[in-house]
Formats: C-alpha cells, structure tokens, sequence
C-alpha cells in the first residue's frame, strides 16, 4: 500500500468513527448514519502565490462541500482558509499536527439542519504557496439520502433523495456559496 492508499484507508476509519460520535449527538441509530459502504474522493490542492494582487485573487470561490463530511489536510501550513460566519469571513488557523473537518452538504440533509454545512473561501497567498488535500466522505451512490428524524414531531425541512441524484446537481452548478443545497429545502423553508 503506498502512503496515499494508507493515508486515504486511515481517513475513512476515521470518519466512520466520526458519524458514530455525531450520531450519538443526536440520539439516532449509528448506522443510519455511519454508512458502511461509504466512498471518498480525494483532491490535492495547489495554490500558488500571487505577488502582484493577492487580494483581488480566490483561490477558491466561496462553496460549502457537497459531501458527508470532508477532511481536510493543510500540508504546508500556509493559512488562506476561511470560513462564513454571521455574515464575515473568518480566517482558520492552520495547525501543522491537525486535520480539519468540514461539515458537507449530505450531513446537513441527513440531520435535518442540525449540522449545518460550512460555506468557505481560499485566499492566496502573496508569497507562499498553500497545499492542501481534501477528503470528501460520500455515503454510497446509489443511496438514499433523507433526514433522520429524533421524534415524530419534528418537522422535516429537506427532501429526500438519491445521493447521486444530489451530487450531479451539486457539481452541475458552479461554486457558489450553498446553492445546491437550495434544492434540497422543502419549499416552505
Ligand atoms: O484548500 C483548502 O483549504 C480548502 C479546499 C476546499 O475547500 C475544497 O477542496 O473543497
Ligand atoms: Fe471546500
């Protein structure tokens, strides 16, 4: 196995762990939310410096992931991430012994908004390069992605659909903020 196909095994152990944890959050049934057949793509990112106008250059447009979750690995520890919070764009300090975790699209439905999916930019750098490697856990394809409700009561805001279905739609729109996950709303939210 070489270091990717390691690297890549460990993340999905880890994230299984993960959906365990955040299922006992809610009280839910682990397995319905730790999908055992789950997949991930991984990306390897490369943004290199801009000394001329740094400031009028994205690395990435402002997005949130189309996965379950996504972990992220800041290689070279060069900060540019950063986060929308109420509004303002909040830079994350890169840690050089952390990986950070993301919430996606997916877990926003399967929670019925209880976890909310992160919309984040990449600025760059004037002088340094940034690398990074993004794992997207993806729940089995050709599932189904629909919310798990706590009780009877509650109130579902999202559709349920098949997880491919919500995939082409994510990747047939550009970037831009949380859009996709619009379709996935119930019309009256
Ligand atoms: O490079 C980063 O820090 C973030 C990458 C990212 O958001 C993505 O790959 O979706
Ligand atoms: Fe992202």
């Amino acid at each position: 196995m070489n270091c990717i196909e390691q690297y890549s095994s460990e993340v999905m152990k880890f994230t299984h762990s993960l959906a365990i944890l955040i299922a006992k959050t809610l009280d839910v049934d682990p397995e319905l939310v730790a999908d055992k057949h789950a997949s991930q793509f991984l990306r390897m990112n490369y943004y290199p410096p801009c000394t001329s106008t740094p400031e009028k250059v994205l690395g990435l447009s402002p997005h949130s992931d189309g996965s379950f979750l996504t972990i992220l690995l800041e290689v070279n520890s060069v900060q540019g991430l950063q986060i929308r919070r109420h509004g303002a764009w909040i830079p994350v300090k890169p840690h050089c012994d952390a990986l950070l975790v993301n919430v996606g699209d997916l877990l926003e439905i399967m929670t019925n908004g209880k976890y909310k999916s992160i919309e984040h930019r990449v600025t760059i750098n004037a002088h340094k390069e940034r690398l990074s490697i993004s794992a997207f856990q993806i729940p089995n394809y050709d599932g189904i992605i629909s919310p798990i409700l706590e009780n009877a009561e509650e109130k579902i805001l999202y559709k349920t659909m098949k997880v491919g279905e919500y995939l082409r739609l994510y990747f047939s729109n550009k970037l831009e903020g949380k859009r996709a996950l619009d379709y996935a709303k119930l019309s009256e939210i």
